[in-house]
């Protein structure tokens, strides 16, 4: 595979998983690794053949075959990773990185690395017939390489396409066609951007309903330093609590336990603030009304195979979400959802969120 130019590079990662990294000139990198390559999609065409033989010797010449090819990557690890359609890495300028990703995630296909930025579709949670957040995270993207227009932003260079489009085997279990978009787009200033295009491509005039989600970890140094301004006084559906419906108090959030919250009917902006490292996270999405906060907290934590026993300490999900409303799309018709973050000192924006700001497309 060869770089395109200097601010996408199509390369190897992890266990030979494809990704794409993106560069900007100050320095600021993400990673996703949207794709498997081919000879993986063979380890999983033969491997779920062999299953019906129990033959591992076979499936295990073929999974080293596929390490040892794999290892033959001209193309140096780097900072911008999208996983599995999943971004895995954020970094600024200073090459700190942005995102948490745990210490223990693994990039075993198909299950969704812990950590990054998962896209959660066609449902969010476990309200629906699918498996826990959908089936997105756990897919093969691809690259896309002749997506439909988006509007043009010349200062944008540091971008990639992806897709994802139903698959026979799927139908089973999601009796639907779709196309699903994703454009992950590094701004100049080290912004990181995402936009996901929903089509409904059934040819038997059948509308589709689905809820959507960005599950996004943010890296912080002390979740007990930590606050969250922008949903204050909000309605949400506490998840630990059967989804009974409370109201949030006026204060900004704090964390001192375990928090599962799908706060309803967001404003467009969001912040997160990081005392410790003076570090504010601003979320700005659209398309997206709700916004979910989790932290599994230690118990939890320690009940989790791909995550560390403290390391709930240092992250924070705060999640773009379409959950308690589901989008419905006719054929032909198509959603949009976009989230913009970044990071600025915390002297900018505590209690200052410029609400005049608005998302730069591209
Ligand atoms: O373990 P996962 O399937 O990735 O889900 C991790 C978490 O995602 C969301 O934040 C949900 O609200 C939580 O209920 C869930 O535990």
């Amino acid at each position: 595979m060869a770089s395109e130019n200097v601010y996408v590079e199509h390369c190897k990662g992890v266990n030979g998983l494809d990704k794409v990294i993106l560069r900007e000139i100050r320095g600021c990198s993400a990673e996703v690794s949207p794709l498997f390559p081919p000879i993986f999609r063979l380890r999983f065409l033969i491997s779920s053949f062999l299953s019906l033989f129990s033959e591992p010797e076979l499936f295990l010449l073929l999974f080293f075959t596929t390490q040892i090819l794999s290892s033959f990557s001209f193309f140096p690890l780097k900072q911008v990773y999208l996983d599995g359609g999943q971004v895995t890495s954020w970094k600024n300028e200073f090459r700190e990185q942005l995102l948490f990703l745990s210490s223990k995630a693994t990039f075993k296909p198909p299950n969704a690395i812990r950590g990054g930025i998962q896209i959660c579709f066609p449902q969010f949670g476990t309200i629906g017939s699918l498996e826990q957040h959908g089936f997105a995270r756990n897919r093969l993207w691809s690259v896309d390489r002749d997506p439909p227009p988006f509007p043009a932003n010349t200062s944008h260079r540091a971008f990639v396409d992806l897709i994802l489009r139903h698959s026979e085997e799927e139908v089973k279990i999601w009796p639907h066609r779709y196309e699903c978009r994703l454009r992950v787009a590094l701004g100049p200033g080290g912004d990181l951007m995402l936009t996901s295009r929903i089509r409904n491509t059934n040819t038997d005039g059948k509308s589709f309903t689905f809820t959507f989600a960005y599950h996004t970890y943010f890296s912080v140094t002390d979740i007990s330093e930590v606050r969250v301004e922008g949903l204050e006084t909000l309605d949400y559906l506490d998840n630990l609590k059967n989804r009974e419906r409370f109201t949030e108090q006026g204060d900004a959030l704090t964390f001192e336990s375990e928090v599962d919250k799908v706060y309803l009917s967001t404003p467009t902006k969001i912040a997160i603030l990081d005392h410790e490292r003076k570090r504010t996270f601003v979320l700005r999405k659209d398309g997206l009304p709700d916004a979910v906060v989790w932290n599994p907290w230690d118990k939890k934590a320690k009940a989790m195979a791909d995550f560390g026993d403290d390391e709930y300490k240092h992250m924070l999900c705060v999640t773009a979400a379409c959950v308690e409303k589901p989008i419905i799309l006719k054929p032909g018709e198509e959603w949009k959802g976009r989230l913009e973050i970044s990071a600025v000192p915390s002297s900018y924006c505590s209690g200052q969120l410029d609400p005049r700001r608005i998302f730069l497309s591209n």
